[in-house]
């Protein structure tokens, strides 16, 4: 579970990009979060990644504050994994070599540099790679994938690394709808078979709608909007 309450960012030079922010997101819940072009919603899941500091306000994973310590704050990372829009993997590196290894956030500096494997973790990455229907593709190259390859790689890669709450930022932009609608469900699919929390920018189109349990709308860096998963109304829409 996690738990944010009045979160605020307030950049150096003076704007404040984040204000006031609460809300909780429980274990096998997906959230999607909508909200215009510069509404502050990749600053918001870069917060909760530990990858951007908030200026006040409270942090709580599994009901404990987020600790300022680097040893503490490594343990979140892992837990907590940002996967970005074109996520980065090893353009030369296989889908299983790219989950395996892991990412700078996720992998010991030894498996980054030598890329050194276990038999378990293979199995484990395998494994993975099946539930994300992916094991046609586990000895493919990443530069052959295609986006929404990448995306599911990026997400095995995640989960291989101990993620439990998966931040998405905009999974789906630029896939056609056939692509999307297989990254939204596995994502979804995954949350409640695994309990893991998904929190997604989904701002176009109706894949919130279709997909979150719950839907956040921001707007100026404000919570606009806090609603079940179910069609906006035009009104609701008009807040974001
Ligand atoms: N490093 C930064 N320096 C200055 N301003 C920043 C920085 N990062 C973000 N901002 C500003 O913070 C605001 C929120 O940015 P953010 O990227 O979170 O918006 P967004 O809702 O994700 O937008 P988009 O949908 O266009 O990606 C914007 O006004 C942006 O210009």
């Amino acid at each position: 579970m996690i738990h944010i309450a009045h979160l605020k960012k307030q950049l150096p030079a003076g704007p404040t990009v984040l204000d006031d922010i609460s809300f909780r997101a429980d274990d096998g819940e997906f959230i999607a979060i909508k909200g215009a072009s510069g509404s502050g919603k990749s600053m918001l899941l870069k917060c909760l990644a530990l990858q951007e500091s908030w200026t006040s306000g409270s942090y709580k994973v599994d009901g404990k504050e987020v600790p300022t310590t680097w040893s503490g704050r490594y343990r979140i990372r892992r837990e907590v994994a940002l996967i970005e829009e074109k996520p980065s993997l090893h353009p030369g590196r296989t889908a299983l070599k790219n989950v395996l290894v892991g990412s700078a956030a996720q992998a010991s500096a030894l498996r980054r540099l030598t890329g050194m494997v276990r038999n378990d973790d293979y199995m484990g990455a395998m494994d993975t790679l099946e539930k994300l229907g992916l094991l046609d593709k586990a000895h493919s190259k990443a530069d052959k994938l295609s986006g929404g390859e990448r995306q599911r790689v990026a997400v095995a890669r995640a989960l291989v690394h101990g993620a439990k709450v998966l931040l998405a930022d905009e999974p789906v932009s630029g896939l056609d709808p056939h692509a999307a609608d297989k990254v939204l469900g596995d994502l979804k699919r995954l949350c409640k078979e695994q309990g893991l929390i998904v929190i997604a920018v989904l701002h176009q189109g109706d894949w919130a709608e279709r997909y979150a349990d719950r839907i956040i709308g921001l707007s100026g860096g404000k919570l606009a909007l806090q609603v079940n998963g179910r069609r906006l109304t035009e009104r609701e829409k008009n807040l974001l």
